[in-house]
């Protein structure tokens, strides 16, 4: 079986944020062999302003799962994590986006892959770049460092702070025990 790069961003507001990115990748680590994490961020809620701050991240690794698979995956860890729907830009418990997989270009009704707002985003390009910063856009053909400069003007993203704890990756591979199950 082919084994595909995939990189995803991971966010959540709404409960222990720390506790619910640790259990996402520990469940997302079933179906990918997790090889790098960004620090965690601690960012401020862009769309929907009216809500608490996000803790956002981004992990790479590869996985035999087509995107199609990934997708439907992500959106089962979501659930288990409690997240009900609500609208779009709100607050979540969790929420996994596919920002890059290989170098496919995708336009589905639902799933368009490279992610399509991830060139807009302080809260994907920043994590991205420190763990992939010449991974290359498949869409503008632009390396994520080029995109962070571009949506920065090289200066410092607004509403994108780093936050004191991070989430280890033997922690994850370890198979971590929920404190809130
Ligand atoms: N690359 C992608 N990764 C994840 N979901 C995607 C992607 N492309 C399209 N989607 C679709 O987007 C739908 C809405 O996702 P979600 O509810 O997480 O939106 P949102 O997080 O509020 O907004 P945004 O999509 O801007 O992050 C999903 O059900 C999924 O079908
Ligand atoms: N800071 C921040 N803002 C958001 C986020 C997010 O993860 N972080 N997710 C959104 C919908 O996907 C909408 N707005």
């Amino acid at each position: 079986m082919q084994r595909h790069c995939i990189y995803l961003a991971l966010g959540s507001n709404l409960g222990d944020r720390h506790n619910n990115l640790t259990i996402a990748l520990q469940q997302l680590s079933r179906i990918m062999d997790i090889t790098a994490l960004s620090s965690l961020y601690e960012t401020t809620p862009v769309g929907y302003l009216d809500q608490p701050d996000f803790l956002n991240m981004v992990c790479s690794g590869t996985t035999e799962l087509t995107p199609e698979e990934l997708l439907h995956q992500a959106k089962t860890i979501e659930k288990e994590l409690g997240r009900q729907p609500t609208f779009r830009n709100g607050p979540r418990p969790l929420d996994i986006d596919i920002l890059l997989y290989d170098d496919l270009r995708l336009q589905q009704e639902h799933l368009s892959i490279p992610h399509p707002r991830m060139r807009e985003r302080g809260f994907v390009l920043v994590p991205l770049a420190e763990i992939a910063p010449e991974q290359i856009d498949p869409e503008t053909g632009k390396t994520i460092r080029e995109l962070l400069h571009d949506l920065t003007a090289g200066g410092k993203p607004e509403g994108v702070r780093i936050y004191p704890k991070r989430i280890e990756l033997k922690t994850v591979k370890a198979g971590y025990k929920p404190q809130n199950p």
